[in-house]
């Protein structure tokens, strides 16, 4: 029987009144899955329930944060422990340093850390940093790639700006746009040709170390590895946007996975423990210029907030390196599993995954960067969200986004993920 949705839609009939969109970010208006947004009412562990009654195993985990699942016990006693001295002082707390102490134990290649409240300020500050440190204004990304909405990485990014086809945003001054150049993710070669011409005037190269942002898109061998070697060769500063991987995909992330040292790392969700946080850091060199122990100004009122550093300090503390092995477990069975449901039906399917990161793509070609991404079957993926959403599967919605298990995901959760998925390609497969 096909689930209802009357609350959602009606919240959304007020909201869009009111909220451009109905909704506070671009992804939630399920517009590319052609669906009304669905409204939550609670979540526990691995399980989402809407506004309707509707109940979920849920694989978006507010798009990476909740590692550990929804409302965990530990993560509530630290937040509500918190709660009661106060929200917010506009002054230091103790908390702020154990923070310290974990990024930097986790992340070796970090000094000095400062936090911010989004990823897209720790990105935007990084970059700041980069041209203060260098004395120099270009910056390189990786077309798809997203590190957040500041204005010069606009260009050419993946998430919403794909999923909804946007053009580099209107807004963004060709003067800030003609400093980012772009190159296609995992292309060593075009890269090092890039370099070769403009190096010398190259302030950072900004990398998602395992893209998440045009559905999840891992590294080639050796790719990051060049990427060191040329930033190195040419003085500019290397930034591993850890946003969405740090703390997800190993113990150490994904420079840890990977032995690849950056200069910078920007972080996010995963430390935030589900509340609003962000970070950047790197070697003690460049972080010296921060204000106020040097001259490149960033600052946040609610930075280092107290209840934001007890849930990621919370949520931290559950992430050991079983914690990991557990994810992996799960993570694996679960894209096996699709991996035979596609084989099983006939259905053209590409997994792509590292450790709690799944990605599928709806394409008989290995993907490897966002041109091919964009090669997938947004039709088919379209068909297969609707029918997941009514067998009581929550998946972003949108191809170019990936799954994240938690490990409030159990064996019994997956397993019944996998039937599901089975069913729903034998019905695609039927239709096509
Ligand atoms: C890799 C990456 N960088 C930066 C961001 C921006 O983070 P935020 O949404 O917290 O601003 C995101 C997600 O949105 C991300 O996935
Ligand atoms: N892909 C984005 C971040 O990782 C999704 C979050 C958002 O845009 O709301």
């Amino acid at each position: 029987m096909a689930l209802t949705f009357d609350k959602s839609i009606a919240f959304h009939k007020e909201a869009v009144e009111m909220i451009p969109g109905g909704v506070n970010s671009p992804v939630r208006a399920f517009r590319s899955v052609d669906m009304n947004p669905i409204y939550v009412k609670e979540a526990q562990g691995a399980k989402v329930v809407d506004v309707d009654g509707n109940p979920y195993i849920d694989y978006i985990g507010s798009w990476g944060p909740l590692i550990i699942g929804h409302a965990h016990p530990q993560v509530v006693k630290r937040i509500e422990q918190a709660l009661h001295r106060g929200t917010s002082f506009g002054l230091p707390t103790e908390l702020e340093i154990e923070m310290a102490r974990e990024v930097t134990k986790r992340m070796p290649s970090v000094d000095v850390v400062r936090m911010v409240n989004s990823g897209t300020e720790a990105t935007m500050s990084a970059l700041r940093l980069a041209r203060a440190y260098t004395g120099r204004s270009r910056i390189l990304k990786f077309v798809g790639s997203y590190h957040g909405h500041s204005d010069g990485l606009l260009i050419r990014a993946g998430s919403g700006v794909a999923t909804l086809g946007l053009p580099d945003s209107p807004g963004v001054p060709k003067e800030v746009a003609q400093y980012t150049m772009t190159v296609p993710y995992n292309n060593a070669e075009s890269f090092t040709k890039v370099m070769e011409q403009y190096g010398n005037d190259v302030a950072a190269v900004i990398v998602e170390p395992i893209a998440g942002n045009m559905g999840v898109v891992p590294p080639l061998p050796g790719f990051l590895q060049t990427l060191r070697e040329i930033t190195e060769k040419y003085g500019t500063v290397l930034i591993f946007d850890e946003v969405m991987t740090g703390y997800r995909v190993d113990y150490y992330s994904a420079q840890g996975l990977y032995q690849v040292t950056p200069d910078l790392t920007t972080m996010g969700k995963v430390i935030g423990g589900g509340l609003p946080v962000g970070a950047y850091g790197g070697r003690r060199e460049i972080m010296e210029l921060v204000a106020p122990q040097g001259s490149v100004y960033q600052a946040g009122t609610l930075s280092g907030n107290p209840l934001a550093m007890a849930a990621g300090l919370a949520t931290l503390e559950q992430l050991t390196e079983e914690a990991y092995q557990k994810l992996e477990r799960a993570a694996a069975k679960l894209a096996e599993g699709i991996i035979q449901s596609g084989q099983e039906t006939k259905i053209p399917v590409q997994i792509n995954r590292v450790g709690s990161m799944v990605g599928l793509f709806f394409s008989d070609q290995p993907v490897t960067n966002y041109q091919q991404a964009l090669q997938s079957n947004n039709d088919l993926f379209l068909k297969y969200y609707q029918q997941m959403v009514n067998e009581g599967i929550l998946l972003a919605p949108s191809q170019y986004e990936g799954m994240f298990v938690s490990t409030a995901h159990t064996d019994e959760m997956i397993e019944q993920t996998v039937a599901i998925i089975r069913r729903v390609f034998k019905k695609l497969a039927t239709e096509s």
